[in-house]
């Protein structure tokens, strides 16, 4: 199944970074140029220290790069200051990591109403928790909750603000193999279902069967950048 999202949400062009530290200078990403279409589930995959979180960083500015454009839907964010860019993370970015990121102190539907807090078009946070699948854990905190339902309520916070793009950091790479299909099968609903925008960076190969499109980074550059005619469901994929 091949992707129909043909509308550019970014277009990098030209991308390079370069970490300085004192008089040491770190290349990390070089030149990259890449597009991301609006509602295509993206995997990006290479090797450790290749630029994926960085890529990834740049897209969800968090950081930026020392050179080229990052046009977001016409807007430079290479250009723009912190203020801006808070604002275009606030509104636009939903982030979804490894180890979930939850407070310990706050339930599971606390967790995710601070995001609906800052986000000026929040979802409603009942309806959200009950489309992961957490209708009957809402009052549980993470501590009572198995690693799979909290990345889930992880999921469910970056989405409650409803965010234009979801950007995951080895969404997987803490849960086992079920329960890592159960996240990727919610991931793939969210692009089928609401066509929101994923971009997925994973070490393992086998979840690219996932995207619409993969992305190999090598040391810094794009090696690959190839359509995936074959998309697999989650519950075909192993790894
Ligand atoms: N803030 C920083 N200052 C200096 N160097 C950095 C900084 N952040 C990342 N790097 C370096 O940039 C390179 C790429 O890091 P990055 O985290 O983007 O790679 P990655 O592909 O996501 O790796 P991994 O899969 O291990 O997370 C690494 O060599 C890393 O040490």
């Amino acid at each position: 199944m091949a992707t129909t999202a043909t509308r550019t949400l970014f277009q990098l062009s030209g991308v390079s970074k370069t970490y300085r530290m004192g008089e040491v200078e770190v290349p990390v990403l070089h030149d990259v140029d890449l597009e991301i279409y609006a509602g295509e589930i993206m995997v990006i995959v290479g090797p450790s220290g290749s630029g994926k979180s960085t890529l990834l960083n740049i897209i969800g500015g968090i950081d930026s790069p020392t050179a080229g454009d990052v046009l977001f839907q016409d807007r430079d964010l290479a250009q723009l200051n912190e203020r801006e860019l808070t604002a275009y993370r606030r509104e636009h970015v939903g982030f979804v990591f490894q180890f979930y990121n939850l407070v310990p102190t706050l339930t599971a539907r606390e967790n995710v109403l601070v995001s609906t807090e800052i986000s000026r078009t929040p979802l409603d946070v009942d309806e959200v928790l009950e489309m992961v699948g957490l209708g009957d854990r809402k009052d549980h905190f993470p501590s009572q909750l198995s690693g799979g339902e909290q990345q889930r309520v992880a999921i469910a916070r970056a989405l409650a603000k409803d965010p234009t793009l979801l950007l995951c950091d080895e969404p997987t790479g803490a849960l086992d193999l079920s329960t890592g299909r159960m996240v990727l099968e919610l991931l793939d609903r969210l692009c089928t279902e609401l066509g929101k925008t994923v971009v997925l960076i994973t070490h393992n190969n086998p979840i690219s069967h996932l995207a619409h499109r993969v992305v190999k980074l090598g040391q810094g550059t794009i090696a690959e950048a190839r359509v995936n005619t074959e998309r697999r469901s989650p519950h075909d994929i192993q790894w």
